[in-house]
């Protein structure tokens, strides 16, 4: 079995309702609200509450760091929950924007009315039609919980969870089990007559578009394109990327430092492989950044290593079967330094070599003033302890004396996960584990009189103290001599 083989479990159920709440309190009508990760605020009222929403959320407390916001996660933990059951593949977005506070309390609940709902859907961009149409797809999977909903399943049920279909799996079993008066989705059958929502809901246009839903193909491209359009819907100030698609060429592990009197550069590039064609041979090549030391052609390093890895079940159905990660391991001329790379690739199957150099625009290095040095620092235990070298002024590298800055700020800030809430300790306890909050902090940087200023850059050091919480990304922001540089470092590892 593939390590990246789809398990359709109580978490995809969570994800997928989680997405729903998210995006609930949506006003079509101000353009305010929608997938914005508000339900991180929300998630202890009565509408949102449960253990499937909490654990959903702490699945993705690691993954936000200053680019990829929570939301775009909800977003994206939905479409693998749909896909993980055998669902249609929905196409992708990002850009979405964090809220910082709750948001209005408009998820619709079961003992609401008819009418409450259908305004609910309406204030959410949905019709009536598409209403009847979004919670069967959301109701194809998952169920509800006897120890979060009580009064709705009223009996005991050996899992704790009467699951809205007798099958698991996202498919339309839940539409024909609704028609043929077989099914158990306490929401239509249940003892308590009050919260039959999705009776009232299923029902109000005499079961017209169940009956549509019972083509399997209907259903699926009904809920491809609604569950689309439920994670697209953000607030009005917000502009979605284009659908993100795999690509061919992605670089990755960058990492620029000083070592044993040159500049090291280390990246990595990711290519789609189908593992059946020949091992491509890719080159890197590179360019001064002052000065000239390199060949007409610029300076160039074959591969150190090329990693075969399993894609993502998400890439395998979009056609990626694999990824081929090639890495590179350059030595740069100090003085000349490096401005920018690209790479070319011969696919070593007849075909003319080809150069991979970000559609034109190269692979770029902004500045080689302020780099983050992962072989001075240390991160092998909580107590990290973190070096920047900071390059030392042109006029004292001439005279090959390591002055450090006259002026020089430097810190870092850092994304972490799980942070806590002080306002909702009861969860904490309640889940064992702690709340899904990221925090930002950040920590000063002081010349470090132990590392020996070396290859013209001088060092400055922070210890971080971060146990039991895990970094999702780190930012560098300095001040030399009244220049700013900032550089954003995504792993501190160069494993
Ligand atoms: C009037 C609208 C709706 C009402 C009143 C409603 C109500 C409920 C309730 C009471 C539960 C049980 C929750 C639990 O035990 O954790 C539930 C579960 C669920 N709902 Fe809805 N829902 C509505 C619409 C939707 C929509 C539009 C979607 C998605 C498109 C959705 C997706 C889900 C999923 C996937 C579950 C299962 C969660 C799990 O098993 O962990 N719901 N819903």
């Amino acid at each position: 079995m593939r390590s990246q083989e789809p398990a359709c479990r109580d978490i995809s159920f969570s994800t997928h309702k989680q997405a729903y709440h998210d995006m609930a309190n949506h006003n079509s009508t101000t353009g305010t609200g929608g997938m914005d990760a508000s339900i991180l605020f929300e998630f202890t009222r009565p509408q949102d509450i449960g253990v499937g929403m909490f654990e959903s959320l702490s699945d993705f407390a690691f993954n936000s760091n200053e680019y990829v916001g929570l939301a775009d996660s909800i977003a994206m933990g939905a479409i693998n929950a749909v896909i993980d059951c055998g669902g249609p593949v929905i196409p992708f977005r990002g850009g979405r924007i964090d809220a910082t506070v709750a948001g209005p309390a408009t998820v619709p609940e079961p003992q609401q009315d008819l009418a409450s709902h259908i305004a609910s859907f309406k204030a959410q961009g949905f019709n009536q039609t598409e209403m009847i149409m979004l919670v069967a797809c959301g109701h194809s999977l998952g169920g509800v919980r006897k120890v979060d909903f009580p009064l709705i399943v009223t009996e005991n049920v050996p899992t704790g969870i009467q699951t809205f279909a007798s099958t698991v799996g996202f498919d339309n079993t839940l539409v024909h089990e609704y028609l043929n008066s077989t099914t158990e989705n306490v929401l239509v059958v249940g003892a308590n007559i009050t919260t039959r929502s999705d009776l009232r809901i299923f029902s109000s246009d005499n079961n017209v578009t169940m009956q549509r839903l019972a083509s399997s193909t209907t259903f699926n491209t009904v809920c491809a394109d609604l569950i689309g359009r439920m994670i697209d819907t953000v607030p009005s100030s917000v502009t979605l990327t284009d659908v993100i698609e795999p690509f061919n060429y992605k670089v990755t592990k960058t990492f620029l430092f000083p070592q044993n009197g040159s500049l090291t550069f280390l990246a990595s590039l990711r290519i789609i492989s189908s593992r059946n064609a020949p091992t491509p041979t890719i080159t890197m090549f590179w360019k001064e950044r002052t000065g000239s030391f390199c060949p007409p052609k610029g300076c160039s390093v074959g591969t150190s290593d090329d990693t075969i890895t399993d894609s993502s079940f998400l890439a395998q159905l979009k056609g990626v079967p694999f990824f081929d990660l090639f890495s590179f391991n350059a030595s740069i001329d100090l003085k000349t330094s490096i401005s920018h790379f690209w790479f070319e690739v011969n696919n070593n199957d007849g075909s003319t070599p080809f150069v991979v150099d970000n559609n034109g625009a190269n692979y770029t290095i902004d500045q080689d003033v302020v780099l983050y040095d992962p072989l001075r620092s240390d991160t092998s235990n909580p107590f990290s302890v973190l070096v920047v070298g900071v390059r030392a002024p042109f006029f004292s590298f001439l005279l090959q004396k390591m002055l450090p800055p006259t002026d020089a700020n430097i810190s870092i800030s850092q994304v972490k996960g799980p942070g806590s809430n002080p306002n909702l300790t009861a969860f904490t306890t309640l889940s064992g584990s702690d709340i899904p909050f990221t925090t930002s902090k950040t920590s000063v940087f002081a010349l470090d009189p132990s590392l020996p200023p070396a290859d013209g850059y001088t060092f400055y050091s922070s210890s971080i103290s971060h146990i039991g919480q895990l970094i999702s990304s780190n930012t560098i922001h300095a001040t030399i001599n009244g220049t700013a540089y900032s550089r954003w470092v995504p792993s501190l590892d160069i494993g």
